[in-house]
């Protein structure tokens, strides 16, 4: 078939960041990038903006979401947090791994009480690591004893260790958090950086093809999709390369 004519088809493992700030905004880039992009991110940007009206959308319109609130705080407010978006339907939830084992223990046990009570399925708990935004310089400034990559591993097995899903870290340290944590472990990778796109503020990077080939589950690409010239022709490029190499 002539690679034009191809049709590539929506993957859950290609998460898109709707990092805009209004509901508009949002409606109009899912309606434009329509059956190509199956799970949507929403983050803070979007979320304090527009709130849950925005989840309700992309469920009305059968996407996944992955509300990316980086919740960081007491183990009783955390786990009560969880429990109020996960009434919300949502599929992936974050938590600051920095919060600690009885923060992100509460977190795991409330999204399961919750969806319980609702009869539906419970979402999964990421633990976010290292931002992907750092780089070792960076990272020192704010104290960070260890090489990044130490202490991405840390973290990840304190996450695995407190019974949430996974972690979000960079594909830069996927594969050794693959090595500790086995096949079952989510490894959500944004810092994702497609040849035709440009860094931006992430310093920890690789290309769709070298996330997968080094062990992330799921890719969170925003801007080289939403800040496109072509936002469809951008996803259907990383769709592509994902079909050819994960
Ligand atoms: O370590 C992290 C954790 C979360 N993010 C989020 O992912 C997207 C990436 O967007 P790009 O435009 O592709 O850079 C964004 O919503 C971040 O909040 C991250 O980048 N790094």
């Amino acid at each position: 078939m002539d690679e034009k004519e191809e049709v590539y088809t929506a993957d859950d493992r290609l998460i898109v960041a709707l990092d805009v700030d209004s509901f508009d905004k949002m409606k109009e880039l899912v309606d434009e990038l329509g059956d190509l992009v199956s799970y949507y991110k929403v983050g803070m940007e979007l979320y304090y903006s527009a709130g849950s009206e925005t989840i309700h959308y992309l469920k009305e319109h059968g996407k996944k979401v992955f509300l990316d609130l980086k919740l960081h705080d007491i183990p009783n407010t955390v786990g009560h947090s969880v429990a109020s978006v996960t009434r919300l339907g949502v599929n992936l939830i974050t938590v600051h791994a920095g919060g600690g084992r009885a923060m992100m223990q509460a977190a795991a046990r409330y999204a399961k009480i919750t969806a319980d009570e609702l009869g539906v399925e419970r979402p999964k708990i990421l633990a976010v690591t290292v931002l992907t935004s750092f780089d070792d310089q960076g990272w020192q400034e704010v104290g960070g004893h260890l090489p990044i990559q130490d202490h991405v591993l840390e973290l990840a097995q304190l996450a695995k260790d407190s019974g949430v899903d996974g972690v979000v870290a960079s594909p830069r340290e996927a594969s050794s958090i693959r090595k500790m944590a086995g096949n079952d472990f989510l490894i959500v990778t944004p810092g994702i950086r497609p040849s035709f796109a440009q860094t931006d503020d992430q310093k920890r990077i690789a290309t769709p093809s070298e996330a997968f080939k080094d062990g992330s589950s799921m890719l969170v690409i925003g801007r080289p999709i939403t800040q496109a010239i072509d936002p469809c022709a951008a996803a259907r490029l990383i769709l592509k390369e994902i079909k050819e190499n994960a």
